[in-house]
């Protein structure tokens, strides 16, 4: 029996600031993505975390990434250090040759601290100990797995619950439906994106918002990871009702999904 993950669901996993925070208590975002081939990634899923709502982010990538990331986010901080979660792959796949990749993300295989994983990161669930969520669509899903698409695609609740099963982690399979899963056969349905979503980037932006919703509940996983699923469908809620707005009923870009994104969390914490 799917649930499925509401608005009223995911108003209650947002983080709203209090007068004591400052950028530290609320949570920094490491972040990993992009590539010399694939710098755009690095952008999308940056401006989505900001506007998601984080303490901080330090993004590490090759040379090309990081120019166009501090272009678009001066915010971001390009120096490594301390960190509350990693988001690790979007924009990164096996023709990926940047010989300093390794050196950047030996500090999250090492770390205990909750881990997003997209795109070029999926290959990294056996050396990650921390909890962690994978964000495949079905191609990817498929690769992960040994199956093929048209059979994630038969079946995506089940296909979902048996890869977080195998792999020991939250997998969020994007879709029109997403399904959150956890390894214990836990799922979350979430069904708030509108068609005009399925746009080059879109996936980036997803995993920009889970990486700042985690980074921003570290404590809550740390005392229970079992609330990975809940975070994970929250994104994918939020990413949809941020969709919608852009969208209103006609094509959407991605940083216009992103500069929806504050209005729709304003929205959700008025609902709480
Ligand atoms: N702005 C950025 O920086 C962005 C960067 N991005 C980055 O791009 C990379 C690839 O991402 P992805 O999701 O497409 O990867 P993947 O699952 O390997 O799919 C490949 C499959 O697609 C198919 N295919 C290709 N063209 C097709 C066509 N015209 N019509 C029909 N089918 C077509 C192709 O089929 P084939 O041509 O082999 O028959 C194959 O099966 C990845 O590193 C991601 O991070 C993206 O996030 C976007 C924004
Ligand atoms: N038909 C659809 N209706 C609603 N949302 C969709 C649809 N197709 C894809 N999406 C959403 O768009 C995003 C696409 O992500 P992904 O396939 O990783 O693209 P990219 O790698 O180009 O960013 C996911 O969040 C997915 O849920």
């Amino acid at each position: 029996m799917d649930v499925l993950h509401q608005p009223a669901d995911a108003a209650r996993w947002i983080a709203v600031p209090g007068a004591a925070d400052d950028k530290y208590s609320r949570g920094v975002l490491g972040i990993v993505t992009g590539s010399t081939r694939y710098p755009g990634a690095a952008v999308l899923g940056v401006e989505a975390a900001m506007r998601t709502g984080v303490g901080m982010i330090r993004y590490l990538g090759p040379g090309r990434a990081t120019r166009l990331v501090l272009q678009r986010r001066p915010e971001a901080v390009t120096a490594p250090g301390r960190v509350q979660a990693w988001l690790i792959g979007s924009g990164q796949d096996a023709s990926d040759v940047d010989p300093q990749r390794e050196d950047r993300i030996a500090p999250a295989l090492a770390s205990p601290v909750p881990t997003v994983l997209d795109g070029g990161g999926f290959e990294l669930r056996s050396r990650i100990s921390a909890p962690a969520v994978l964000t495949p669509h079905a191609g990817e899903l498929a690769r992960l797995v040994g199956s093929t698409r048209a059979e994630v695609e038969a079946d995506p609740r089940e296909a979902a619950v048996a890869a977080a099963r195998g792999l020991n982690a939250v997998v969020l399979l994007k879709g029109h439906s997403t399904y959150a899963a956890d390894p214990h056969g836990r799922v979350l349905v979430a069904r708030s994106a509108p068609t005009w979503t399925a746009t080059a980037g879109a996936g980036d932006a997803l995993a920009g918002i889970l990486g700042a919703l985690v980074a921003t509940h570290a404590d809550e996983i740390a005392a229970d990871p079992g609330v990975l699923v809940d975070l994970a469908a929250t994104a994918a809620v939020l990413h949809g009702l941020a969709a919608a707005r852009a969208s209103h009923g006609g094509p959407l870009t991605i940083l216009d999904l992103a500069a929806e994104l504050p209005g729709a969390i304003a929205a959700l914490v008025a609902t709480r």
